[in-house]
């Protein structure tokens, strides 16, 4: 089962993510390809998901459209038990601000911002107030309290995702996806993201989706999805690095029968 935080973000709602039936095409006619076929999952608050599968099985996708950056064709997408399909740009737009952090692998910081203006940005975008002393205490929490006014050119890849970190927590939103946030970064700074992704659930209650290939990255979550030809083909609880490994090796088998494995008989759909 998934772990949980207790007593943080009672007033949310206990689900954090719900995709029903979400199908994704990307092209027409005889070009199309079909990214997501039919996913549906369900993820609690205050839990800690990697998405792995082969190359183009459909994981950024999955992330783009769970997290509002992209429209599936089919299907519905319900964060924090607010529907987020449907409704205009502006509202989507509005909806992601509020309620959606993401990381990015490239960190995607502004170059002209500094440390701390490149964390309360997301405050400011969605016309907040912006707490100085809440970022300073964020920006302490992940190792950068003494960078400020630091530019993110001045910093090592692992401090500036440090930063992307900081920047997603600010807004206190529903759920965080991370898109390969360690894929660029030495071991030691991996670890350390991903020490702070864990700290970022189990401190903070926030929930985690992290998009990965790397089995050592997939076993500091709670538990692992695995995609394959845009399917949703199995499930992983309490994951460990050797385990991950071996079911990824052995994930075509499940092509075409995606309904044979799902890990351990949870329900992972709607
Ligand atoms: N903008 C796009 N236009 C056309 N096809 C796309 C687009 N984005 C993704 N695809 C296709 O959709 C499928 C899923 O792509 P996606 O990037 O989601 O896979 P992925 O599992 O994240 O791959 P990787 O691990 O290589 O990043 C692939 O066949 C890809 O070529």
């Amino acid at each position: 089962m998934f772990r949980r935080n207790k007593g943080v973000g009672t007033a949310r709602s206990p689900e954090a993510l719900r995709l029903i039936d979400v199908t994704k095409v990307y092209g027409s006619e005889e070009n199309a390809v079909k990214a997501l076929d039919g996913v549906s999952l369900s993820l609690p608050a205050g839990s800690f998901t990697a998405v792995m599968g082969p190359s183009g099985s459909g994981k950024s996708t999955l992330l783009q459209c769970a997290a509002g950056l992209d429209r599936p064709d089919e299907g519905r997408i319900m964060v924090d038990g607010e529907e987020m399909t449907g409704g205009t740009e502006a509202a989507l737009t509005k909806f992601r601000r509020q309620r959606i952090g993401f990381i990015f692998q490239q960190y995607n910081l502004m170059p002209t911002l500094s440390v701390a203006q490149n964390t309360t940005l997301p405050l400011k975008l969605a016309g907040r107030r912006i707490d100085h002393a809440r970022a300073q205490n964020i920006l302490d929490q992940v190792g950068l309290g003494d960078r400020l006014g630091h530019r993110p050119d001045t910093l090592s890849g692992g401090q500036r995702q440090r930063v992307a970190i900081a920047r997603a927590l600010v807004t206190e939103p529903s759920v965080i996806f991370a898109d390969e946030p360690t894929g660029a970064l030495d071991i030691r700074s991996a670890r350390d993201i991903l020490q702070l992704l864990q700290e970022a659930v189990r401190v903070h209650g926030r929930t985690v989706v992290m998009v990965t290939h790397d089995p050592v990255a997939a076993s500091y979550a709670d538990s692992v999805l695995f995609l394959a030809d845009g399917r949703l083909v199995g499930r992983m609880n309490e994951p460990t690095v050797d385990a991950v490994a071996e079911r990824l090796a052995h994930l075509g088998d499940t092509v075409g029968n995606a309904s044979a494995d799902l890990g351990d008989g949870m329900p992972m759909g709607a």
